[in-house]
């Protein structure tokens, strides 16, 4: 049967950019949402086999809705990254040229914020779902908008590049998961581990326990990310990126630890990173 893969829509958004970097369109069935906790929910309900969604950005951080769906709305494994490179550029409808309004998914807004500040200062910056609903959305208007988003974006949708590269760090790229109902076996080599957790934040020392049973077995620690815990102001829950596999027994030795030290505890998988050249 073909695989059913999802990600934020429609066509020409980044996050079809990373699945394609995967998968052949002529091997799997596309299934664009046009939220992404609607993509990280349908493979929960079995409506997908998977989806592809952001997770973090280097200039802006983490997606949140990303990272809150998957703690406390489903459970799913992550059983793969994808390191996406994003070139932002400026697209509008042939022929126009004056800017009133910028239109796009409010992360692309924020990664290009002083660029578009300085080139179009009385702009107003409006977020919509993704960057490709941001150049349909262009397509349609009355010349005066502008969308930020990709050149698949701009092509697709008729519109023409008044800017390119417009990100506010030329280096700027995203992090993107892939998110399956099973976890997947990922051998010790280029592999990472992701948790999440939550500790009990009134006794001292509770995160320092935590993190000394990651350091006394050598474990490296990529990333650590708190969220609210939803249980009340100023209770959280962390995500602990953690290199290499839980194939690893010193890796395996830390998360048993970890937890029986946890209020409640997550084990999102191990999986393997996918860089993208441009
Ligand atoms: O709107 C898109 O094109 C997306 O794929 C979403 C998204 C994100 O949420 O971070 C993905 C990559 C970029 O960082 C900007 C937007």
């Amino acid at each position: 049967m073909t695989r059913t893969v999802g990600y934020l829509g429609p066509q020409g958004t980044y996050c079809e950019e990373a699945v394609l970097h995967i998968y052949s369109k002529t091997d799997v069935c596309l299934q664009p949402f046009t939220g992404i906790d609607d993509a990280i929910r349908a493979v929960g309900s079995g409506t997908v086999d998977e989806s592809i969604v952001p997770v973090e950005n280097s200039l802006e951080g983490s997606v949140n809705i990303t990272l809150d769906t998957m703690a406390h709305d489903v459970n799913l494994y992550i059983t793969k990254e994808i390191v996406l490179p994003v070139r932002h550029n400026l697209l509008m409808k042939k022929g126009s040229e004056e800017i009133a309004v910028i239109v796009s998914h409010p992360q692309a807004l924020a990664q290009c914020r002083k660029t578009l500040g300085k080139l179009y200062p009385k702009a107003k910056l409006k977020p919509v779902e993704s960057t490709a609903a941001a150049a349909r959305i262009v397509a349609t208007c009355d010349g005066l908008c502008a969308a930020v988003g990709s050149l698949r974006a701009g092509e697709f949708n008729g519109l023409t590049v008044a800017a390119s590269n417009i990100q506010d760090i030329a280096s700027n790229s995203t992090r993107f998961i892939g998110l399956q109902r099973q976890p997947i076996v990922c051998e010790p080599g280029n592999c990472k581990t992701t948790l999440v957790c939550q500790i009990n934040g009134e006794q001292p020392g509770s995160l320092y326990n935590l993190l000394g049973e990651f350091a006394q077995r050598q474990v490296n620690l990529m990333r650590i990310e708190s969220r609210p815990a939803r249980t009340g102001l100023g209770m959280y829950i962390f995500f602990f990126d953690i290199e290499g596999s839980i194939a690893e027994s010193n890796i395996a030795a830390a998360i048993s630890a970890i937890e029986k030290k946890c209020l409640w505890y997550k084990n999102l998988g191990s999986y393997p990173v996918y860089h993208v050249e441009k």
